[in-house]
């Protein structure tokens, strides 16, 4: 069948989402000598609350007591193609707090780079002192927070003091990259490729593989019931970048995205454990609620930003999609349950 013509959103092949490499990749780093090097109040984070990718830098910050050292900014909604805006949405002011009447995000890559031709994306880790954007890749940001900056915390949060070795203990750091990377590519970024594919095929060809990779998880967490955590009973970054996308899985990926074979409170009782427990926890473990601070006043807001983003993506000039779940079309009646 003949591809109807497509809007072209550079995001595409044949149908397949493709996610473009990020732009900007110094690092901070506690040498002082460097070219970034950690301080108090220079450096500033730019996010959006509902971007799964900056949610990680905004739980890490959290995790790490960086918030006094770190300054936060939020952008509110993407708006195409202007991008990111601050419009007073989603906790953002009207205009850049950092660049009064810069009003977009784009602004500030343009500032740095001056007809900047690539994706402008959050997060963005802001030198204020230099200004220039030190990186905007939210898996390189997470591992500057860890280590990078502990000379200017209290003893007890830094890598080395926390109980495990920290959010990348050395000894785990193989494993850790080894699932990163299979999560990465069929649960983190395999939602995206499901909801934005734009051919039944494209859809299926991800839907399968992040459903299988789910169970995986599962099974991951089955296999040690009294660990609470991926890697045991300290929270690691594997944690982390998977936390992203299963808080929004259920209200976001399951409706929006047709990621509905399975919901994660239905059907995935070991990870909806885990999930639970990191949103609710307040204790040491989660610095008093970092996944909860970074979680709970957004949650309501996911569900629209999936929505926009799809509708902007998969056009009404896409082929239909249609969604293959639930995987049990009708559950039998069980235990005593009858007429
Ligand atoms: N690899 C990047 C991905 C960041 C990313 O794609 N962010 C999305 C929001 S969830 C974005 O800013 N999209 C805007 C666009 O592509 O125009 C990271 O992990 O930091």
């Amino acid at each position: 069948m003949p591809m109807p013509q497509q809007k072209d959103t550079g995001y595409q092949k044949d149908g397949n989402f493709i996610r473009p490499a990020s732009t900007f990749r110094d690092f901070v780093s506690k040498d002082p000598a460097s070219q970034f090097p950690a301080e108090k109040g220079r450096y500033a984070l730019y996010i959006s609350a509902g971007c799964p990718w900056a949610h990680r830098t905004l739980i890490v910050r959290g995790l790490k007591h960086l918030e006094d050292i770190i300054e936060l900014h939020l952008v509110g909604s993407l708006k195409l193609p202007a991008g990111w805006k601050f419009d007073g949405t989603f906790g953002s002011s009207t205009q850049d707090p950092l660049h009064p009447g810069f009003t977009t995000l784009r602004q500030l890559y343009e500032l740095v780079e001056p007809g900047y031709s690539g994706r402008v994306t959050v997060p963005v880790l802001w030198d204020k002192k230099s200004g220039t954007i030190v990186n905007n890749e939210s898996s390189e940001i997470i591992r500057m927070f860890y280590t990078e900056f502990d000379d200017l915390v209290a003893p007890q949060y830094r890598e080395a003091n926390r109980p495990g070795g920290g959010l990348f203990p050395e000894p785990l750091r193989s494993q850790i990259d080894e699932l990163n990377e299979w999560v990465y590519s069929t649960v983190n970024n395999g939602v995206y490729k499901t909801g934005f594919a734009r051919t039944q095929e494209a859809y299926e060809e991800n839907l399968y593989p992040l459903f299988e990779s789910l169970d995986r998880l599962e099974a991951i967490l089955a296999s040690h019931p009294s660990q609470a955590f991926l890697f045991g009973d300290h929270i690691t970054e594997a944690d982390v970048r998977l936390y992203t996308t299963l808080v929004r899985f259920d209200v976001g990926y399951v409706p929006i995205f047709y990621c509905n074979l399975k919901t994660i409170r239905h059907d995935y009782p070991h990870l909806h454990l885990w999930l639970r427990r990191l949103y609710w926890d307040q204790g040491e473990a989660t610095a008093g609620g970092a996944f909860y601070k970074a979680t709970e006043p957004w949650i309501k807001f996911y569900g629209e930003g999936y929505a926009n983003a799809r509708q902007a993506v998969v056009t009404p000039e896409s082929p239909l999609i249609v969604p293959k779940g639930p995987a049990v079309l009708m559950e039998t009646l069980k235990g005593d349950e009858h007429l």
